[in-house]
Formats: C-alpha cells, sequence, structure tokens
C-alpha cells in the first residue's frame, strides 16, 4: 500500500460542502465542469486518438449524483476533443434544474444518451469501444449497491478489462474509505481522483492502474486547513499522474 495523503470520505464531503458555502462561493456547475473537463484531459492523455480507433465510442456510463454529473461533462468535453462519447444515464436525477441542462447541452452536441432499458451491452467489446468511464458513484456510496446499479457494475466487471475503465473520483462498488470490500466492484485501469484521493486508492494495483488527480480547483492555504498541501500540476494542465 502506498504511503500516498488521502482525504476520508467524511472530509472530501466536508471540503466539498466548504468549497460551495456561503464563504468560499463555488456553484456545483463551476466545480463540475472542472472536475469533468479533468478527467476528459486524463482520457486523452492514457487512451489518445489514433487512425485505428477514431470511429470507436467511449462509454460513459452516469450514476444518479453528482458522480454521474461528472461524466455527462466529461462526455461534452471528449466530444469536443474529438471522441464519440456515448453515455448511458439508467437513473436521471432530479436533484436540481441543473441535471436536465446537461442533458440538453449533450443533445445539442449530438451525443447519445440511453435510457435504462436501452441496449447499452454492445458498447461492451474491444472492437466498439476505446474505453469506458465509470461515473456511477463517488465519495457517497454506502454498500450495499442497489439495482440497476449491481448488475450493470457486474457487466462491466465481468469484460475484465478488455476495454480500460476509467474511474471518476473512486471506483464504483468500492468502500470509500475501505477499498473493493463489497460483493461487486470496478477495477479501473485509471483512476482519476478529484482535489485529493480518497483512501480506498492506496487499495489501487499501481502496475495495473494508472493514477491521475484532476479537479484543480483550491488554492495551498485551503488544501492545508485539511492537512495536505496542493499538487504541482505543470502549467495550464488539468491533471496531474501521481
Ligand atoms: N469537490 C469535489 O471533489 C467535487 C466532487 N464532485 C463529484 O461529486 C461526487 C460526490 O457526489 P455525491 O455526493 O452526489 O455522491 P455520489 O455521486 O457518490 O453518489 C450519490 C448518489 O448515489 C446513490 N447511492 C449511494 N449509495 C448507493 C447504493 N448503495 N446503491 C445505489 N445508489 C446509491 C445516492 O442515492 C445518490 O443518488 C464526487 O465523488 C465527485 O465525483 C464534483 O462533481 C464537484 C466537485
Ligand atoms: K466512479
Amino acid at each position: 500500500m502506498s504511503n500516498l495523503f488521502t482525504l476520508s470520505s467524511k472530509l472530501a464531503a466536508q471540503l466539498d460542502q466548504e468549497l460551495m458555502g456561503p464563504k468560499v462561493g463555488f456553484t456545483l456547475q463551476q466545480l463540475m465542469e472542472l472536475a469533468g473537463f479533468s478527467v476528459a484531459q486524463a482520457v486523452q492523455k492514457e487512451y489518445a486518438i489514433d487512425d485505428l480507433n477514431k470511429n470507436k465510442k467511449v462509454l460513459v456510463i452516469a450514476g444518479p449524483g453528482n458522480n454521474g454529473g461528472d461524466g455527462l461533462v466529461c462526455a461534452r468535453h471528449l466530444k469536443l476533443f474529438g471522441y464519440n462519447p456515448v453515455v448511458y444515464y439508467p437513473k436521471r436525477s432530479s436533484r436540481t434544474e441543473f441535471y436536465g441542462q446537461l442533458v440538453k447541452q449533450l443533445d445539442f452536441f449530438n451525443i447519445p444518451i440511453l435510457e435504462e432499458s436501452d441496449d447499452w451491452l454492445q458498447y461492451l467489446k474491444p472492437e466498439q469501444t476505446i474505453c469506458i468511464i465509470d461515473a456511477i458513484f463517488g465519495f457517497s456510496f454506502k454498500s450495499p449497491m442497489r439495482e440497476p446499479f449491481g448488475k450493470i457494475v457486474d457487466e462491466v466487471s465481468k469484460i475484465d478489462n478488455t476495454i480500460p475503465v476509467v474511474a471518476v473520483d473512486v471506483p464504483s462498488g468500492w468502500d470509500v474509505d475501505e477499498g473493493p470490500t463489497s460483493e461487486t466492484y470496478i477495477t479501473p485501469s485509471l483512476l482519476v481522483s478529484l482535489t485529493v484521493p480518497k483512501p480506498c486508492s492506496k487499495h489501487i494495483d499501481t502496475a495495473k492502474t494508472s493514477h491521475y488527480v484532476g479537479g484543480r480547483f483550491i488554492p495551498n492555504h485551503f488544501a492545508e486547513k485539511y492537512g495536505f498541501k496542493t499538487f504541482k500540476y505543470q502549467s495550464t494542465e488539468q491533471v496531474m499522474k501521481l
């Protein structure tokens, strides 16, 4: 296990609340835009488009909360980067009007959005798909997993990384603090931790999984309050390989 600095699920939620609280004043929209943008940038670094894969898809699986929202934003940026994203969004968030707006933006970009009953399994074939974005659950996941997500995670884990899986913030099904302890979970090829890695990321197998940090939106004095230093991102980069 690495000696990487990590922030517990409780503190990550507290940090998030503080950023969006009255003193700091970020909106969820702002942070999600940067989070989704950074994941798209990590995908571009690890799975670049070339002549062989340019017609393939990127399957973005979006969950019901803000991790899913990061996936919706990421899909839009991937399209701008030249990829062909397809979004599987089985349980749409009705938390705020904002989610409806994100969906409208995907329509505007002609990005297909599959409903729960649509055939998303057709994209679980290496000849069809460059990579899969796991934006199902982030730092608020609590086991056991309810359907339809248990079946979805099972299907993705069955393909055994014949298509690389990119986990947004936390690999879905992993306990945020304890790691892969539940019955079904994603084993990512790439993990993009947002703001700061969560304790579960100490359980990734670094021989098989690349680990990036993204979500470049806090100053050092704020990071220090939570016991860490901001990461040394290069120039205008939105992600850094750990
Ligand atoms: N400061 C940050 O780091 C930021 C984090 N963001 C993202 O927000 C995520 C956290 O978002 P949320 O707090 O909305 O939580 P999540 O997106 O992790 O999950 C919450 C949703 O999952 C459902 N859920 C939880 N456990 C479940 C289970 N066992 N079975 C089925 N459904 C379950 C909940 O009902 C809720 O709808 C982070 O991981 C990150 O991806 C960004 O969007 C914005 C900035
Ligand atoms: K995830």
